[in-house]
């Protein structure tokens, strides 16, 4: 392990539309620990992590995953270094007419040439790793929601990536079910020497499994530092997030015009409020 950041951002812009989401976002991502993203819903962590997986492009700066800039790759480079990072996404539903083993199978059938024998002996370790060994031969149908999760999780890790990427992975969970997850990347991640990079609203869990946090609102890192640190820190915008305030610097709003012109389609001559 050496201490060149697994994954540096640098002075990244990107915008949807007249939207611009990021505006010189500066990040690195350390090797072998587990960051956390966080930030105000519909600042940009999901474009973040897509950006980061290649599926996005940015309109300047870069991101160097490893020494390589992933935008300037090729196609077949980009599909190497993807073999390198596993995925948890909200989106990542299991294959509904695949059973828990030929969920976790799949990507090393496609992605590997390896025998029967082989493929079965890293199912199970996978699977044994998540707790689900004994639920090999379950569907998708039969699983809770929790269940289904760490299935996915183990797929996530089947070719052994060196870096996953998670996006809102307590989400819709029971708090066992949460705490289950919590303790999984932790543990996955010591002991599969993973970098982690975790985006969720879950405040408590992610401060209690992240080693170090970057804060991003209004199209720029806002904070960072060690979860000890940034709940420290005075900043109202990082202490009203940190802390959970409803009321602070960052609106509830999202942008619109002013609600009576939208309601009655043109300024009246008396405002209603806003
Ligand atoms: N495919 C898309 N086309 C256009 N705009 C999009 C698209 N996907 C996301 N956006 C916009 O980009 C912004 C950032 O979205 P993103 O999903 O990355 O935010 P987020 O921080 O992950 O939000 P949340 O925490 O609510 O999941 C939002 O304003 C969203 O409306």
């Amino acid at each position: 392990m050496t201490d060149v950041p697994f994954i540096e951002v640098e002075n990244l812009y990107f915008s949807r539309g007249d939207h611009e989401i990021f505006r010189g976002v500066n990040m690195t991502i350390p090797r072998g620990k587990v960051t956390a993203i966080m930030g105000p819903s519909g600042t940009g962590k999901t474009t973040l992590l897509k950006l980061i997986g290649g599926q996005l492009t940015p309109e300047s700066g870069r991101i160097l995953i490893d020494g390589q800039d992933v935008h300037k790759l090729s196609r077949k480079a980009l599909f190497t270094l993807r073999k390198r990072m596993g995925m948890l996404f909200q989106s990542g539903a299991l294959f509904s007419d695949l059973d828990v083993f030929e969920n976790v199978a799949f990507p090393l059938r496609v992605h590997t040439d390896l025998p029967d024998t082989m493929v079965r002996d890293l199912v199970l370790l996978k699977l044994q790793a998540v707790g689900l060994r004994g639920a090999r031969h379950l569907t998708p149908a039969e699983l809770s929601g929790g269940m289904a999760r760490r299935v996915a999780l183990a797929r996530a890790v089947a070719l052994d990536p060196e870096l996953i990427l998670y996006d809102e992975p307590f989400v819709g969970q029971d708090p066992i079910s949460m705490g289950v997850l919590v303790q999984l990347i932790k543990r996955l991640n010591q002991a599969l020497q993973l970098t982690s990079v975790v985006v969720s609203h879950d405040i408590k869990e992610t401060l209690s499994i992240a080693d170090y946090l970057y804060l991003i609102a209004d199209g720029q890192v806002v904070a960072h530092g060690t979860p000890q640190t940034l709940d420290a820190n005075q900043d109202p915008r990082v202490s009203q997030f940190i802390h959970g305030e409803p009321d602070g610097p960052v609106p509830f709003h999202y942008p619109a015009e002013a609600f009576y012109q939208d309601v009655l389609g043109e300024a009246p001559a008396k405002q209603i409020g806003s």
